[in-house]
């Protein structure tokens, strides 16, 4: 099995529901977010070239976030999902996966220091 993946910025503001009141998360703040796609494929489903998915390939992807969720207040832009990072990992993994079906894997970064996985 061969893995790739490819990180992508964006940043916008969020605010987390069900936290305690002096939660510093219930409050309104933004992050400079990475989001990591993984794919995936056997040996023998490399193209020609050995890709598993040339990379040029996700910029949809790029464009999505660029004019979706950059410098936007995520809160509004699924308002039905509290924007954690784990919430949103899978909710970028519902959205993409059947165009780009090799994703295995979703990762997000509020942080520096922090990753979300989702693996379905
Ligand atoms: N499991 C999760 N925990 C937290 C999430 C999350 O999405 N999943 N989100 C937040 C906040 O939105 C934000 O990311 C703050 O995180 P935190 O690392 O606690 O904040 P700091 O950067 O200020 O941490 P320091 O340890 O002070 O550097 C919170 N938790
Ligand atoms: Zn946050």
């Amino acid at each position: 099995m061969l893995r790739i993946t490819k990180d992508f910025q964006f940043s916008a503001s969020h605010r987390l529901d069900h936290l305690p009141a002096d939660h510093q998360c219930a409050r309104l703040h933004g992050h400079n977010y990475t989001v990591q796609l993984e794919l995936s494929a056997p040996r023998e489903d490399l193209t020609p070239a050995g890709f598993v998915r040339d990379y040029g390939d996700l910029s949809d992807f790029k464009k999505w976030l660029d004019t979706e969720l950059d410098h936007r207040h995520l809160n509004e832009v699924v308002p039905d999902l509290n924007p954690s990072a784990e919430n949103l990992a899978m909710w970028i993994y519902s959205v993409w996966s059947e165009r780009f079906p090799e994703i295995t894997a979703v990762r997000v970064s509020e942080t520096p220091k922090t990753w979300a996985e989702y693996r379905p």
